[in-house]
């Protein structure tokens, strides 16, 4: 059995090292945003509804244990934001580790408090507490919180005389939790997970730049070309801006090299700053820079450009600066690589024109239009 847990694992790991999405389950739950916004918002909207259908039954008794269910939502809240600020999780990852607890904890209470009211319905929220508990906490705290609320859970079972299916349903929550907790490494949830984490790890550490922390080139090439096609299929406009440090050798020359990397990394947070969310910027090339703006035409890609560029001229410090950019929008049925082209162009355009400089690569006028506010 346990040979044959392996020979699955294995196969799930180098179909994961492939970039196969074979094994969905993990795949889905981590890849997709929507999966886990599902899965967030779904709990919570479980207790309204089940709050809802008490109410439907009898509003008295509804209004009396709300300040209890409150209660209850308020320790899901704080679970949840303790789980984010210890392990660093996303908040929807967090959110569902924290429902996952307190629900358990919860229906733990209940049963010993009530055993009489046990019934499927509080097996399958604890069954959730085993699908997610192992995506997001550490092994062997999942172990112990499954192992943990099984005790008091078999204890009512045995008080409460259950049915087999009661039982079942149990045991095999359990034995997950040993299971984890023992250490056996070829459970394929945890141990697809750790590769599965590993390896994206990695792939953010490759799309990013290590000297600024923008997107690199590889970066700017997987997330860019994603985000226009995204914006094409929704036809939504995009926008490209194509900046360059000015004279940027005549400084580490004078200043030297650890004083340009310095003014490379304000440069980028600048850029950053400038720059609205949702829009991309990436570093590709010792001092060139890349903006993809979607929902931008060119005056909006101009405007951004400009504020950039006088960003720049404003910075203090010993190494005055300044930057050339070329902005081009993209035009239907325009590849990316060409509307890039067309703005480092334009950028090219700006230096010979005396830099510090943002220039419209306007494909139906060329070679160029000198930008201006007014669009002259
Ligand atoms: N400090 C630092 N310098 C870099 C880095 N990458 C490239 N450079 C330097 O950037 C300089 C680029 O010089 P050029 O391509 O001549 O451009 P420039 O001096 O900015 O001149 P223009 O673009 O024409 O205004 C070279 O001296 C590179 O050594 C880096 O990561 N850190």
């Amino acid at each position: 059995m346990a040979w044959k847990w392996t020979r699955a694992l294995d196969g799930n790991i180098a179909s994961l090292e492939r970039g196969e999405r074979r094994n969905f389950f993990v795949y889905a739950y981590r890849n997709t945003a929507a999966s886990r916004t599902a899965l967030t918002f779904g709990l919570p909207l479980l207790f309204l509804i089940g709050w809802t259908r008490d109410y439907a039954v009898s509003p008295a008794m509804a209004m009396e244990s709300l300040p209890r269910r409150l209660l209850l939502f308020s320790l899901l809240v704080a679970m949840a934001l303790l789980i984010r600020a210890r392990l660093r999780a996303h908040w929807r990852e967090a959110a569902l580790v924290g429902y996952a607890c307190v629900f358990s904890a919860g229906i733990a209470m209940t049963t010993l408090a009530e055993p009489e009211r046990m019934s499927l319905t509080h097996v399958a929220a604890v069954l959730t507490t085993i699908i997610v508990l192992p995506f997001a906490l550490h092994r062997a705290t999942a172990a112990a919180v499954i192992v943990a609320f099984s005790i008091p859970l078999f204890a009512m079972l045995a008080i409460q005389g259950a049915g087999p299916a009661l039982f079942l349903a149990y045991a095999g929550y359990t034995l997950v939790g040993v299971g984890i907790g023992l250490g056996y490494r070829r459970v394929w949830l945890d141990t697809s997970l750790d590769v599965f984490q590993l390896r994206q790890r990695l792939l953010s550490r490759i799309h990013v730049d290590s000297l600024t922390g923008l997107l690199n080139r590889e970066g700017w090439q997987t997330r860019a070309v994603r985000a226009f096609e995204r914006a094409l299929s929704e036809q939504r406009r995009v926008a490209v801006a194509y900046f360059d440090l000015d004279h940027f050798k005549r400084a580490n020359d004078t200043h030297g090299h650890a004083m340009g990397d310095m003014l490379l990394r304000t440069v980028a947070k600048t850029l950053r700053e400038q720059c609205r969310a949702g829009e991309l910027v990436a570093r590709v090339g010792g001092e060139e820079f890349l903006a993809l703006l979607p929902d931008a035409g060119e005056d909006d890609a101009y405007a951004c450009a400009e504020r950039v560029r006088r960003a720049v001229a404003a910075l203090p410090g010993p190494i005055p600066a300044s930057v050339s950019c070329g902005v081009a929008a993209c035009q239907a049925g325009e590849p990316l690589e060409l509307a890039v082209a067309r703005a480092d162009a334009a950028m090219l355009e700006a230096k010979r024109r005396g830099r510090n400089l943002v220039l419209r690569a306007d494909a139906h006028a060329p070679p160029f239009t000198v930008a201006g506010p007014a669009g002259e």
